[in-house]
């Protein structure tokens, strides 16, 4: 079982370090933990509770590249870790796939474990077209080693991130399910999930886990999730 904690735009490395030293207490028993920090909140913490990545980061050793984190940086604090297609990087900061897809094989070549996002959009959705849900998500799968063995993929449907909705677990089931045709490795789902949902998210076959947002940064609230998934 996994849980990724998303930190997104929240969080200072003072509030990292805080939000470790209480994780640090918890007994996670099967479960594998993930943080995501914003960059400038990356450090060299020394802790064994959870692996620290990145949530995004471009696809050079360094060089001229205004705003962006690369190789380099990563390196600095002994990340290996990324989140790549996350769709808040898709829709509002237009990621196009061909950059997602450059991003993968570059940092494919350097061993990362990838976090890999994809999700269809509200309108997708209300299309009520299976077809097409399915089309979008192929996709976005595209040009990515879906057999690479440090890929793990998350579901994210865009209409439940942030917003409070779930989706049902029949329409989690139904997605990973197609995302089993796709690739043998594990299946994260994402989007508003929270102490209330996440032991009936996390029974959906074929769901090895849950990249969480909002809910994960209240280190209580995220150690509340990591005592419902140990149990499962
Ligand atoms: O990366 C996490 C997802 O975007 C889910 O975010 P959320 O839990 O705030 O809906």
């Amino acid at each position: 079982m996994i849980l990724a904690a998303n930190f997104k735009m929240n969080h200072t490395r003072a509030s990292t370090r805080a939000y470790l030293q209480k994780l640090e207490s918890i007994d996670k028993g099967d479960v594998a933990l993930y943080l995501f920090p914003p960059f400038t909140a990356l450090d060299n913490y020394d802790t064994a509770v959870a692996t620290i990545g990145a949530q995004n980061a471009y696809c050079a050793q360094s060089g001229s590249y205004t705003g962006e984190i690369g190789l380099e940086q990563l390196e600095e604090f002994g990340i290996k870790t990324l989140i790549l297609g996350h769709s808040e990087r898709r829709h509002l900061f237009g990621e196009s796939q061909e950059l997602i897809t450059k991003k993968f094989a570059f940092f494919k070549e350097q061993g990362f474990t990838i976090f890999y996002c994809v999700g269809e959009t509200q309108e997708v959705r209300e299309s009520g077209s299976t077809e097409l849900i399915y089309s979008y998500i192929e996709q976005q799968l595209e040009g990515i080693d879906v057999a690479y063995e440090k890929l793990i993929v998350a579901y994210e449907p865009v209409w439940a991130i942030g917003t409070g909705k779930t989706a049902t677990t029949e329409d989690i089931a139904t997605m990973l399910e197609f995302l089993r045709t796709k690739t043998k490795r594990p299946l994260l789902y994402g989007g508003s999930v929270k102490p209330q949902n996440i032991a009936q998210i996390l029974q959906v076959p074929e769901c090895e886990g849950a990249l969480i947002g909002t809910a994960s940064w209240n280190v209580d609230t995220f150690m509340t999730m990591i005592n419902i998934a140990k149990e499962l």
